[in-house]
């Protein structure tokens, strides 16, 4: 017997808020959130976050609504689903991320917009209160005002989340400016291999911080005496190392010149938020960044971050593997462009929107319609580059697109040491997928998918590409423990229940039709 559905638990919260004789506008209130958010709760259409179960739990005086939802959240998905109409892309964990901890550089108010409601934000967040930042979620829930306090409480950390995210590397670049000595904890994130931080402590070396790795923390110091000018050439094309030395430029006075420097999507949402932050930053989206940092920076600011690359692929992905025709609006096509070369040549057509600016006046944005196409296995392997090369989060879904392609096709994962492994849990859904060794695939298609109980693999993109091949299988795939896809993408199951698939999520164990 399966424990609870969102749907059990939707009733059991509208009947505990009617017994308290609440609207569904003030526990909205109670919780922060809107009405039609919790309507959406309520009927079981809303994805429950972990935080966002404890502040229901608390509103409503029921901790009976964290017991029917111990345990992992799982999701059972009903194949085959043919899928249509329109989607929009919400913006991207990595660039709120970023944002998140370069609004610790500003003394000011600070309000994001359009964050994606992700348990990766939320643990940021949570690591953010602890040591006394004021967050008040806005609007419609998806907008965010910070504000710092004069001085942060670090040795409040709540180290718990800090662990679940690797992000917390990125407090590095801000802190430096404050505290002559500090800790931070280990960081976590996606099993992918070793990922090493060396990068970040040789760019952050030269603003003065000296890391050395303790039990389970890093141990930083700052020197007194930091040069006035810097030129820092990176041992590694990273995105997070490029934030971080762009965070410690951004606030010391001088000019910095970053060479080697990653022009990705979330560097560049940084970057513009740094410019609005009154630092100037040359050379986005280019492999030279060039900052003149401010000593001490106190802006009322507001940035609206951008849309996510990674999240338009797994959508377009999602009509490719179903054979289904669908719109996914508002794709970042800059950070798309050789995906849609090599989708081209494998004889997938599509429709491409002309261009239009996102919020932020700066990304450009297309909605793209995926039109069922016969796809051929590409002549080539597949590889991942830096930007502007085939995004390296995008690779793992061109696995499932080459297990729907007719032919022998080889994915290429130079980066991670295990991501490649995990994608070879689509063959427990029938693909023909051998790994040759820990960074190559071969992938025989087409594929006749079926569904089958599987173990979430412990990486977000092949967890994503394990749920979009279990769409297009025959029969009920059981998907147990997804807190790695709610990571990184804002309520997926009913989002594609939209467009017509059919996944349900559910609480313990799935042996029953509840
Ligand atoms: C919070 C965040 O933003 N996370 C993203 C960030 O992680 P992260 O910034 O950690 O990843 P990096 O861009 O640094 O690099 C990813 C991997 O590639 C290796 N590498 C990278 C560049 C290079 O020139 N040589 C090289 O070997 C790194 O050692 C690392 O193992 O970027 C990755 C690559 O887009 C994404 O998977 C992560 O989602
Ligand atoms: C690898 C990823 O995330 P993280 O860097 O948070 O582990 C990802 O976004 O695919």
């Amino acid at each position: 017997m399966s424990s609870a559905t969102s749907e059990s638990v939707g009733r059991m919260i509208r009947d505990g808020r009617t017994a308290r004789g609440w609207s569904q506008k003030r526990l909205a209130d109670e919780l922060g959130t809107v009405q039609s958010a919790v309507h959406r709760i309520e009927t079981g259409q809303q994805n429950l976050s972990l935080s966002m179960i404890n502040r229901l739990a608390e509103a409503l005086e029921m901790p009976l609504i964290q017991t029917a939802t111990q345990g992992d959240v799982n999701l059972r998905i009903e194949g085959p689903t043919t899928l249509s109409g329109e989607i929009d892309v919400r913006t991207s964990k990595n660039a709120a991320m970023a944002l998140l901890c370069a609004s610790l550089l500003n003394h000011g108010r600070t309000v994001l917009r359009g964050i994606a409601r992700i348990e990766e934000v939320d643990r940021i967040c949570e690591v953010l209160a602890s040591i006394g930042v004021q967050l008040t979620w806005m609007g419609d829930g998806n907008d965010l005002e910070i504000v710092r306090p004069d001085v942060l409480t670090l040795d409040d950390m709540d180290e718990r989340a800090a662990r679940r995210t690797r992000s917390i590397l990125m407090f590095l670049g801000p802190l430096l400016h404050e505290f002559p000595d500090f800790r931070l904890p280990y960081a976590g994130g996606c099993d992918l291999g070793a990922r090493t931080v060396h990068p970040h402590l040789a760019a952050l070396q030269r603003f003065g911080l000296t890391v050395e790795a303790t039990e389970g923390a890093y141990h930083a110091t700052v020197a007194d005496q930091r040069p006035q000018e810097r030129r820092i050439t990176l041992i590694e094309r990273g995105d997070t190392v490029t934030e971080n030395a762009l965070m410690a430029a951004a606030g010391i006075p001088g000019v910095t010149v970053i060479r080697n420097a990653s022009g990705n999507y979330m560097v560049q949402d940084l970057c513009f938020f740094l410019q609005r932050l009154g630092i100037e930053v040359d050379g986005i989206g280019t492999t030279t960044l060039t900052i003149r940092g401010i000593e001490h920076i106190s802006a009322d600011v507001e940035y609206h971050i951008s849309e996510d690359p990674i999240e338009a692929m797994s959508l377009l992905t999602a009509g490719i593997v179903t054979r289904s025709e669908i719109t996914v609006r508002r794709c970042p096509i800059e950070f798309l462009e050789v995906e849609f070369a090599v989708l081209d040549e494998m004889g997938q057509k599509f429709v491409v929107s002309p261009e239009y600016p996102s919020l932020n006046g700066k990304t450009r944005l297309v909605d793209v319609t995926v039109i069922p196409s016969e796809l051929r296995a590409p002549l080539d392997k597949i590889h991942p580059m830096p930007f502007p090369g085939l995004n390296i989060d995008n690779l793992p879904f061109f696995a499932v697109i080459c297990a729907t392609a007719t032919g022998q096709s080889v994915i290429y994962d130079w980066v991670y040491d295990n991501r490649a492994i995990h994608l070879s849990k689509l063959s427990a859904l029938g693909a023909n997928i051998q790994l040759m060794d820990a960074h190559r695939l071969l992938i025989i298609g087409p594929t006749k998918w079926r569904g089958r109980d599987i173990d979430t693999p412990p990486a977000l993109r092949p967890a994503v590409c394990v749920l979009l091949a279990a769409m297009a299988a025959r029969g009920t795939t059981n998907l147990m423990d997804v807190y790695v896809i709610n990571r990184g993408y804002e309520d997926l199951p009913h989002r594609l229940n939209a467009l017509g698939a059919n996944i349900k999520i559910f609480w313990g164990t799935p042996d029953s039709d509840d």
